[in-house]
Formats: C-alpha cells, sequence, structure tokens
C-alpha cells in the first residue's frame, strides 16, 4: 500500500524550516510514498525543487482536504481551525506538559479521530530523542553570544546562514568561555561556533557539575548553557552569583531556556529574550548580559533543515512498519488524551 506523505505550510511567517528537504523526498518518492507538499511563502526550499523531486504540489493549507489516510508533516503548530483534526499529524505539538492550548489540541484530535505523533517524543529504546535540532540551536546560540560580547551583534535579528555567521565569527579578540552541557547535541553546535571564533572552551557535562565549582564557572567571560536535564539539580547560577567580587562573566547564552521549570538551572532571569531584542542587561556594573532566545535554529533555516530532515529520513521510512518508536509516539498521545478526559470528568 502506498504511503501518503503530505508536507503542510508552517503557519508562521517567520519558520523558513521544513521537516523534509527536496532530496529526501525525493528519496521517498524513489522508495514508493507519495509526497505532497504545499506551496509556502516563506519556505527556505522553493517549491520548484519539491516539484522536482517527483512531489505533488498543494495548495498552502490544504492538508484540511487530504485523503483521510495522508500522514501530515509539519514542525510547528496548527492553525486553530479546523475543530476537528481527523488525520495523522506529525509535527513539535508541545501538548503534553500542559502548555498553553495543550488540552484544546488534544481535544481537537479526539474529536477528529486523528492522532498526534509528536516529534519531540520520537525516541530511542533508551529514552533519546531521534530528531531534534539541537545541534544548531547551540551553534546559533554561541555565535549570538561571541558576537554581543564584542559589541557586534545588531537587532532585529534575522535568518542567515552557517557560512555568513562562521564569517563574522573569524578574527575576533580571544575570549575565556565555558559551554556546559557539552557533550550534548546542542553543546557539541556550541562547540563549533566557539572554534569559529578561535575560542576553545571549557567544556563541562554531568561529570564536572556533580560537585559544581561555581567560582571557576564564574572567572569564564562568556557561558553557554545547553544543558538537558529531566530531574532537579542545583542551579549552575543563583541571582546572588551575580554579585560576586570575583566575577569575570560578562555575556550569558541560556540555549536550555527552561525558564519558568522546576528543572531550570539558571534560574537567574524570568522571561526569554527575542530576535527583536535578543540580549538582556541582568547585571549594570560589572555587565553581564543575557541571550535566551528559543527559536533559534530557525535564525538558520537551511541548514536546521537539511539536519532534522537527515534525521526524519530513516524514520519516515519506517512509519508504514510502525516501528517501535512511532509506537511509543501513538500510544503516549492516547493515554495523554485519555488523561485529559479523565481529568476533566
Ligand atoms: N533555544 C532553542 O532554540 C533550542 C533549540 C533546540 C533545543 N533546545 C534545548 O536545548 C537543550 C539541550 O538539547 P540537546 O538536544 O542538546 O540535548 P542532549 O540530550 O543532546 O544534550 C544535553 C546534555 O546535557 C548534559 N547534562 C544533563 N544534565 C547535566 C548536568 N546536571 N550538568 C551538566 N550537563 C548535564 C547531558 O549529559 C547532555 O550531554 C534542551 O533543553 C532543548 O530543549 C533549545
Amino acid at each position: 500500500m502506498t504511503v501518503e506523505l503530505w508536507m503542510r505550510s508552517e503557519v508562521r511567517a517567520t519558520e523558513r524550516r521544513a521537516p523534509i528537504t527536496p532530496a529526501d523526498a525525493a528519496a521517498l518518492v524513489r522508495e514508493g510514498f507519495a509526497v505532497t507538499v504545499e506551496e509556502s511563502a516563506q519556505r527556505v526550499h522553493p517549491i520548484e525543487e519539491y516539484a522536482a523531486a517527483g512531489c505533488t504540489v498543494a495548495e498552502t493549507g490544504s492538508w484540511v482536504d487530504a485523503p483521510r489516510d495522508a500522514v501530515v508533516v509539519g514542525l510547528k503548530e496548527l492553525p486553530d481551525q479546523p475543530a476537528e483534526l481527523r488525520h495523522r499529524h506529525v509535527f513539535f505539538g508541545h501538548a503534553y506538559k500542559q502548555q498553553e492550548g495543550a488540552e484544546r489540541l488534544l481535544r481537537r484530535f479526539d474529536a477528529g479521530g486523528g492522532v498526534l505523533l509528536d516529534l519531540e517524543y520520537l525516541t530511542d529504546d533508551s529514552g533519546r530523542r531521534l530528531a531534534a535540532f539541537g545541534y544548531w540551536a547551540g551553534y546559533v546560540g554561541a555565535a549570538l553570544a561571541v558576537l554581543h560580547h564584542r559589541g557586534e551583534l545588531d537587532a532585529p535579528l534575522r535568518p542567515t546562514s552557517v557560512p555568513d555567521l562562521d564569517a563574522r565569527l573569524s578574527g575576533g579578540d580571544p575570549m575565556s568561555a565555558i559551554v556546559i552541557g557539552a557533550l550534548g547535541r546542542c553543546g557539541r553546535g556550541a562547540d563549533r561556533a566557539l572554534t569559529a571564533a578561535g575560542v576553545t572552551p571549557t567544556r563541562w557535562d554531568v561529570a564536572e557539575t556533580r560537585d559544581l565549582d561555581r567560582p571557576a564557572l564564574l572567572r569564564h567571560e562568556l557561558m553557554v548553557n545547553t544543558v538537558l536535564t529531566s530531574a532537579p539539580v542545583p542551579p549552575f547560577l543563583r541571582p546572588a552569583d551575580l554579585d560576586a567580587p570575583e566575577r569575570a562573566l560578562r555575556t550569558v547564552c541560556d540555549v536550555t531556556c527552561d525558564v519558568g521549570s522546576p528543572f531550570n538551572v539558571l534560574p537567574i532571569y524570568d522571561s526569554t529574550t527575542s530576535w527583536e531584542q535578543p540580549a538582556r542587561t541582568l547585571r549594570d556594573e560589572p555587565p553581564l548580559d543575557l541571550i535566551a532566545i528559543d527559536n533559534l535554529p530557525s535564525l538558520v533555516p537551511l541548514e536546521a533543515t537539511e539536519a532534522f530532515s537527515a534525521d526524519l529520513l530513516p524514520l519516515l521510512r519506517d512509519l508504514p512498519r510502525a516501528t517501535s518508536p512511532w509506537q511509543r509516539c501513538e500510544r503516549l498521545f492516547h493515554d495523554t488524551v485519555a488523561s485529559v478526559k479523565e481529568a476533566s470528568r
């Protein structure tokens, strides 16, 4: 049976990324998938490249009328309509941690008989995420931190490319920097940006923070946090640490952006920063600025799309066989919908 994948247009006008590149769409078509791609005003790859890859081109937003069996693939939020969702949807739903609008989204699926296969929960048997944007998030976060630290970051931020950022990073003055969460995806991306800037960072991961040496941390001029924790750990920095006389730290980039979460390792600020205002002053004298942008990979849409699509391609190939990552996703969806309904009884 032919499986139909329907890549929808993203709702947000600033979202230039896509889950599947034209080259990977071509591979899927060669392997017998029917791939439909909606037109999109902002997607980084033009629709002509998808058409040349053998995809059927459809109008923006036409997934609502797609055949019932089509699997609708996207990245970020769905539009508010229709009220009932009939299809299987693959995207980041942000619907399982009681986020704003989560219950309404789950009820739309329940009403239409559709299923959310949430990309965030597509994991291997050990719980590790299989398709993620982390590497380029860490790269952009560290790049912005270096440029800000040098007084070279212009606002508002606009989508750019890795070669452009690499060129802007090269040739500056040396600085001391630390990456925490250095062994992870974002951490390795941060390392790449710092290397492009001629900086060799101190690299900390779980082993180095077990017995946390805050004074050592504060002796770095620049810090990039890329930790992913699922259990509370002592904060790396608390507000009082920012007033320590030995603080050399001037720029913090919190790629993790767990603000408000009980697992937040940087409870030194209470709201994220943005493309319009990427940096916020936390202390005046000596200065300390924060960058905490929660949509970093969208700033390098081409590289982010290519890396994500490479992760997703083997998983899409497995979709017809309902392998264990997909089964886990589907089970989680049904369990969460059941508990939402139970809670409102
Ligand atoms: N700001 C953005 O735009 C953006 C984009 C993508 C991901 N993220 C976030 O970045 C974070 C990292 O994502 P990832 O894909 O790199 O995760 P990952 O699992 O690949 O890496 C996380 C790293 O943190 C380390 N770690 C965990 N606890 C630690 C501790 N107590 N001390 C030191 N190191 C510790 C882990 O060992 C691992 O190496 C996540 O919270 C993710 O949601 C943010």
